[in-house]
């Protein structure tokens, strides 16, 4: 089946009981068994639910993966995957990524031995020059959370498989609609499905993938062991979500480019990144790697906090709030908000200063939402 098809049906077959078409949501802690160790695959919900093996299974299809696995955050998913390395392991991290991901790396696993290097990884010639004899995972996001940047999934997959190290790329941003990594040869895909793939604003959620053996053994047991599961509620409105995200991504993508167009001709503003925008210093490669550009773009104001300030709270239709990917459209300051867990410094090098914004473009009017930016402007001159 082809992915629109697979977003429907992956997983998902009418339940064998009762016939009924939409999976059910097994709100159960536990299973009877017909005597000790006698079960029919499920023993205990952190261990095995069918809700929850729905919705692993179909956005591993769509993923293109062996195996995936589902948790209550995509930082649950991120602190699964930590799991895997000791104490003296390096991990190469793309400079810019989200805020919390760059705080449970440098605030809690630093802590607990791993070693982590922020390299700007969209110069690929970075990524061979930072590897040490302890090097044993990359961890790139791409686009990059805020910036925008983009990460040749190829090359570093290729360098990777090379030295031995694990490649995971967090596709939150793009999903696999979008941009497949283990197509381009990474090991792992991570997700916080709590953006585009459930693609509502309600639910908090996370997946992991991948097609190698011996990760996916490793990924179950700690899924398992550490136990940050979704539950199956969570679970099913995330697999309800992800059945139009083929419909979604198409308007989000068509929105944000109509959005971009328009900012970029306006005075107020200084710079605006889109992927989609043949001024992106990346655009070769976003053509190359991705068949869409999402719904995510950035631009610097003029006047720096207080317009910025002037500006997030006079918009109406954009939602001043964190996080991306619901059918609203979103608003932020990420020096502020989403990023401030980011040393300053580290900040201002990327260059997430304090009259930069981002915005996840939703999928309401596109016309609305210009002009809903466009009164705004209007106010902060
Ligand atoms: C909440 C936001 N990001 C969460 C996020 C996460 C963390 O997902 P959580 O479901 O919030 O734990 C992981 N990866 C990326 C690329 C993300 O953007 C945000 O950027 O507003």
């Amino acid at each position: 089946m082809r992915f629109d098809t697979l977003a429907i049906h992956a997983g998902q077959e009418p339940d064998p009981t009762t016939g009924a078409i939409m999976t059910p949501v097994y709100l159960t802690s536990t299973y009877v068994q017909d005597g000790p160790g006698e079960h029919k695959g499920y023993e205990y919900s952190r261990t095995q639910n069918p809700t929850r093996k729905a919705l692993q299974d179909c956005l591993a299809a769509l993923e293109g993966a062996k195996y995936g696995a589902a948790f209550a955050s995509g930082l649950a998913g991120t602190d699964m995957l930590m799991h895997m390395l000791e104490a003296g392991d390096h991990v190469i991290v793309s400079d810019d990524v989200y805020g919390g991901t760059f705080r449970i790396f440098d605030k809690v696993f630093k802590r607990s031995g791993l070693n982590f290097s922020f390299v700007d990884l969209s110069k690929p010639e970075n990524f061979e020059a930072a590897i040490t004899p302890k090097t044993k995972m990359v961890w790139v996001e791409t686009p990059t959370n805020p910036m925008l940047k983009l990460i040749d999934l190829a090359r570093i997959a290729e360098v990777a498989k090379k030295r031995g190290i694990i490649s995971v790329a967090d596709n939150t941003f793009m999903t696999p609609y979008f941009q497949k990594p283990l197509d381009l040869g990474f090991d792992v895909v991570a997700h916080s499905t709590t953006k585009y793939l459930n693609g509502h604003s309600d639910v908090v959620g996370g997946f992991v993938c991948t097609s190698r053996d011996d990760i996916a053994e490793r990924m179950y047991f700690l899924q398992n062991a550490v136990g940050g599961v979704s539950g199956a509620f969570d679970s099913f409105l995330v697999l309800r979500g992800v059945k139009t995200l083929h419909v979604r991504m198409d308007r989000h993508a068509q929105n944000a480019m109509k959005v971009a167009q328009y900012l970029s001709t306006h005075k107020q503003v200084k710079k605006v990144t889109y992927p989609g925008l043949e001024t992106h210093p990346q655009y070769a490669l976003a053509k190359q790697q991705m068949t869409g550009f999402g719904g995510m773009l950035t631009f610097d104001i003029h006047g720096g906090l207080e317009a910025a300030r002037t500006f997030l709270k006079t918009v109406k239709v954009f939602a001043c709030a964190e996080s991306l990917g619901g059918v609203e459209s979103l608003i932020e300051h990420p020096a502020i908000m989403t990023h401030a867990s980011v040393p300053k410094e580290m900040r201002e090098k990327l260059g997430i200063l304090d009259g930069f914004i981002r915005l996840s473009v939703g999928i309401e009017d596109a016309q609305d939402l210009i002009d809903d930016l466009a009164q705004a402007l209007d106010r902060v001159k």
